[in-house]
């Protein structure tokens, strides 16, 4: 049975009008690596660590800018929410369309709260905590090209047509700002695209940008802002000392005008010294050192790398299973070829590279789980190949073949074609990742032993269900797996409000 609504009643969870307040009990484990009677013996002992939460319920008003708001996403991005506000249905060669946030985890998949006479109960995974309605968003953002945003949606042939003629009155009039751009970090193709750019030192155009922010919520009177990165792959910037790897060298060679501090490097420092959040959906090494230094002292939110939308998601989940079932992929070729800008973008061997390395080591933490079928620094072949097909479009077609060693030396092997409409999957994950990059804004944390609240740390784990290579603190294990990424997100949210962890154990009907 599926509710729309629950509200949990507790000993442990108060509300008040203006927050959530939650006492959790984390169920752990200690590890020990001790010698015992002459002999090491690892030693885990359960632990629980009391912590509390604090959730602001009160949801703001939010503008959402957008680096690269005239890109496919961007405009698919915006003309979704509008048609959903609006309530747009259009006409299809099958039938009549309604809006939906399908590929939503906030706005179309569900929790389990629980059972009643048998029956397993669910409810909307956005009402665990009070979010941000995507229909009360207010648009904003950059781009190199000036291309309105109906215009960018034709040119984007990724909406139908009947949509489009309803969406254009109300995106016709969204112009994007002149976004930084710097030719050396894309492909060169990308140039005949620039007609709309901040000039300037990059010191000037750092400026800018936090002007536009500045201008964009006195204009749209909203309580918050959020930016995401949703602007063309760069190329991996190089990490040096005295350039980028400490705050002070990063905020330097800004002054100095550096040519190797990237655009989105740029926009990002114009985001912490503001203290709005910046994602990066792209999987260039947008977070410096520098950068995330810089976050961390001004406690202000940076989450990604690189949305994860199609063939990789598939494979943090088909990997996740075969290791899990104990059969050992032992190679995994990555072919996809798609036809729009990004691809054309991807063309080039340095900001391919990057999109290279952000799908290739999805499967790290799988294969590192399982010592039965690897040995220590054993990996399966992992090829990743990206074409250009311009006829194709946005319909990016990805083609995945996995081998893996099963029972006494079989082999077993599995072929995918999966169609990705690249921007029909990666717009609600944009939603998503902004949506909870403000809800984690709102939540104060306290562990037993901590004289006092704080926010979670300013590299948004959190977020990591939503990326392909997830940005984490120095030291923190890095998770793709799929499903781990989700229960970390939901139990997270539940122990906002009081509820345990999800554990799928229904010992009730054991
Ligand atoms: N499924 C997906 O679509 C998917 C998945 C993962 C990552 N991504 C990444 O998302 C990004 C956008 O994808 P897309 O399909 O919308 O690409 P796109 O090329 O259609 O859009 C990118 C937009 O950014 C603009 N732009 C480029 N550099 C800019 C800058 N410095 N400042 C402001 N604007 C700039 C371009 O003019 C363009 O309009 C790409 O980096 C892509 O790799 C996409
Ligand atoms: O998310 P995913 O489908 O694994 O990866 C995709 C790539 O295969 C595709 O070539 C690129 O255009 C998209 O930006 C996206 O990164």
């Amino acid at each position: 049975m599926f509710i729309d609504s629950f509200k949990v009643e507790s000993p442990n969870v108060k509300y008040t009008d203006h927050e959530i307040h939650s006492v959790y009990n984390y169920e752990t484990t200690e590890l020990l690596h001790e010698n015992r009677n002459g002999t090491y013996q690892w030693i885990v002992k359960p632990k629980s660590v009391q912590y509390e939460f604090k959730t602001d319920i009160r949801v703001p008003k939010l503008g959402m800018m957008l680096v690269g708001w005239g890109g496919n996403n961007g405009c698919t991005l915006t003309g979704g929410i509008i048609a959903n506000r609006e309530g747009i249905s259009w006409a299809t060669k099958d039938k009549v369309q309604q809006a939906n946030y399908f590929g939503s985890l906030t706005q179309a998949s569900s929790i389990r709260v629980g059972s009643i006479d048998g029956e397993e109960i669910y409810a909307p995974f956005k009402s665990l905590l009070p979010m941000v309605n995507p229909d009360d968003i207010v648009f904003g953002g950059w781009d190199i090209s000036d291309m309105n945003l109906a215009d960018a949606m034709a040119r984007a042939r990724v909406l139908d047509i009947d949509l489009q003629k309803q969406l254009r009155p109300y995106m016709e009039s969204m112009v994007p700002l002149p976004g930084i751009f710097n030719p050396d970090f894309v492909a060169a193709n990308q140039g005949s695209r620039a007609n709309n750019v901040i000039k300037g030192t990059k010191k000037e155009q750092l400026q800018q940008v936090i002007k536009d922010i500045r201008e964009f919520k006195e204009k749209s009177k909203v309580d918050k802002v959020v930016v995401l990165w949703t602007a063309n792959t760069e190329r991996y910037s190089n990490v040096l000392v005295g350039l980028n790897d400490t705050m002070e060298s990063l905020l330097a060679s800004v002054d100095k005008n550096e040519s190797e501090i990237s655009p989105s490097t740029l926009y990002a420092i114009a985001c912490v010294l503001e203290n709005v959040p910046f994602i990066n959906g792209s999987p260039q090494n947008t977070f410096v050192p520098g950068l995330i230094d810089l976050a961390i002292h001004r406690n202000s939110l940076i989450g990604g790398d690189d949305f994860k939308s199609g063939q990789t998601k598939m494979k943090s989940v088909l990997v996740d299973f075969l290791v899990g079932a104990g059969i050992k992929p032992t190679s995994i070729v990555s072919y996809n070829h798609l036809g729009n800008n990004d691809g054309m973008n991807l063309s080039a061997p340095q900001t391919f590279r990057s999109k290279e390395i952000s799908k290739s080591n999805v499967v790290d933490d799988m294969v590192s789980s399982n010592g039965i079928l690897y040995e220590p620094g054993e990996h399966p072949d992992h090829v990743v190949v990206i074409k250009y097909v311009p006829y194709v479009g946005d319909s990016k077609r990805a083609m995945d073949e996995y081998t893996s060693e099963i029972f006494m030396g079989g082999k077993s092997t599995i072929v995918l074609h999966n169609t990705c409409e690249d921007s029909l999957l990666a717009a609600p994950i944009i939603l998503d990742l902004v949506l909870l990059a403000e809800l984690s804004t709102r939540i104060q944390i306290k562990a037993e032993g901590e004289g006092k609240f704080h926010s979670f740390h300013p590299v948004a784990t959190i977020l990591s269900y939503l990326t392909k290579a997830p940005l984490v603190p120095p030291g923190t294990p890095v998770v793709n797996a799929l499903s781990k990424q989700r229960a970390m997100l939901e139990n997270i949210m539940r122990a906002c409000v009081g509820l345990a962890p999800e554990n799928n154990m229904i010992l009730e009907y054991k």
